[in-house]
């Protein structure tokens, strides 16, 4: 009674259940489909909704900006559980302050200026993914979530310890890849593993199943996989090694905490982060793209005039133009933007702690009782346009001609809900590097050829999921690519 009639937060509207205990939520997070429950309820309850005892979620644009970038609230304990190997990394940390110390390391490597560095080597994998398509296309439809989750690990793991994996390649030949299927179990492991005690879940790991296996297994297979590149890379970085364009990750890591053999703990912290940028990388990455594609294959109409823009801007289709250009393309980039906030490719909760601190309530409208208990606040990316039909109208079409009128005041409003990325201290580290490995692959892909949706692919088999892992996740996406 205390926890739904007397409770500081009692005021604000939302189901009943929720109030009396997390499990609601949790249960809603396990079943993947957090995002879509929250966003019915915004629909029920208005813009701001009581989803836990102490879980408070809004779904504003300007509130967004208070929480995440003004007030800087710390991240809540759920991010805690996100560790790898029990081990903090940037995504993890939830004081800011450590935080920014963690990040520094990294931050060099994803600047705009090494993106343009590693662009070459970007333009090379994806001319060679063209290549094995161009050997199929017209043949047979092809489950383009498998490729780009091949190739968006080949990418990752090219930037992050400078190896090539040979995935696309294996990928071409139908060879079962060990490696990308642990890129993607890793984070679900973590999360299993933590329902049960450690001597269950040794008991667990020796059920003799192929596929049981080897989920159990791929920590296992990418931290011993992430040693072997480190100790590599720290002996060329002894003997003074030079890289022509942009170094590795773990190279740059390595630097920055050198000497390493003052502090052998470094050596995890290094490994600890390079498996975090891998693990962040793939999926969000690929899932987004494979959205693009499955859009374009059910909208002729767009993907001819996207196809238009591309060709005029490509004229040789095995040239693929710099970054500076693509993002100049006005016709593509408004189709980006369209794609992420009509499905925001990670529009899961991202809570905030606001400890005891009272925020002023005005901007967020909260019926905020004072002294506020500790509570944990987030908003929902999903669903923003909804929440702001006059910038998107109407928000249930998907429509990239509105991003082309940038004019005031509605096209200003519209930039301020584009935060895919996330925004403040936290935003994605992997930003620029996302971006470039969206827009390279695309503009090869619609240059060289008309995608159709595949015969199995239907509205139902796209259905959004939400991941309680990482981002949104599909099953599979069968696309025909036509020359
Ligand atoms: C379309 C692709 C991607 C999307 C939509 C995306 C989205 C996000 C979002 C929204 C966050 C903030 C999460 C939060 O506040 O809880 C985040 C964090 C992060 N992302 Fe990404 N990401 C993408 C690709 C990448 C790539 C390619 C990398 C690196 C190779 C990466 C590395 C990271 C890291 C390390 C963090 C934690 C940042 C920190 O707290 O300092 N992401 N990402």
């Amino acid at each position: 009674l205390k926890c739904v009639f007397l409770h500081p937060l009692s005021t604000i509207p939302g189901p009943w259940y929720a109030s009396l205990s997390d499990w609601w939520l949790a249960y809603h997070t396990f079943r993947f489909e957090q995002a879509n429950v929250v966003h019915n309820l915004f629909a029920k309850f208005g813009p701001i909704v009581r989803a836990g005892p102490n879980k408070i979620l809004f779904r504003d644009a300007q509130a967004m900006r208070d929480v995440y970038i003004i007030r800087r609230f710390e991240k809540g304990p759920v991010y805690q559980s996100f560790k790898l190997n029990g081990m903090d990394h940037a995504f993890t940390i939830l004081d800011n302050e450590s935080h920014a110390a963690r990040r520094r390391a990294s931050g060099p490597h994803y600047s705009a200026a090494n993106i343009a560095h590693f662009q070459s080597q970007m333009h090379k994998e994806t001319l060679s993914l063209v290549d094995k398509l161009e050997s199929i296309a017209g043949q047979m439809s092809v489950d383009c979530l498998d490729l780009l989750k091949t190739y968006h690990a080949q990418l990752a793991v090219l930037s992050i310890f400078g190896y090539h994996l040979g995935a696309v390649e294996k990928w071409s030949t139908d060879t079962p890849n060990e490696f990308c299927q642990a890129i993607s179990d890793f984070p679900k492991q973590g999360i299993v593993k933590r329902f049960f005690p450690r001597w269950v879940w040794a008991l667990l790991c020796c059920i003799p199943n192929k596929r049981w296996k080897s989920f159990t297994q791929c920590s296992k297979l990418l931290t011993e996989f992430a040693m072997a590149r480190t100790l590599e890379l720290e002996q060329q970085l002894e003997l003074g090694k030079e890289f022509e364009a942009s170094p590795p990750l773990v190279y740059r890591l390595l630097q920055y905490h050198q000497p390493l053999s003052h502090n052998p703990l470094e050596h995890d912290v290094v490994i600890t982060d390079c498996l975090a940028h891998l693990i962040a990388g793939v999926e969000t990455t690929a899932n987004t793209l494979v959205y693009f594609l499955w859009q374009l294959a059910c909208s002729p109409q767009i993907q001819r005039k996207l196809q238009l823009e591309i060709d005029s801007a490509m004229l040789d289709r095995s040239i693929i133009p710099k970054l500076s250009i693509l993002q100049n393309l006005p016709y593509l980039n408004a189709f980006i933007n369209e794609g992420c906030i009509f499905r925001p490719p990670r529009p899961r909760c991202d809570f905030r702690s606001i400890g005891t601190c009272c925020p002023a309530g005005s901007e967020l409208h909260l019926a905020w009782t004072r002294p506020s208990p500790p509570a944990l606040l987030s908003a929902l990316k999903r669903g923003l346009c909804t929440a702001t039909p006059t910038c998107f109208p109407p928000p249930e079409t998907f429509d990239p001609e509105r991003w082309l009128d940038n004019s005031e005041p509605a096209g200003v409003a519209r930039a301020t809900h584009m935060m895919p990325f996330g925004i403040g201290t936290r935003v994605c580290s992997g930003q620029a590097l996302a971006q470039a490995a969206l827009l390279i692959p695309l503009v090869a892909i619609v240059r060289n050829f008309r995608i159709r949706a595949g015969e199995s692919t239907t509205d139902e088999s796209m259905r959004k999921k939400h991941g309680s892992v990482r981002s949104v996740s599909y099953d599979f996406c069968d696309v025909m690519l036509i020359k």
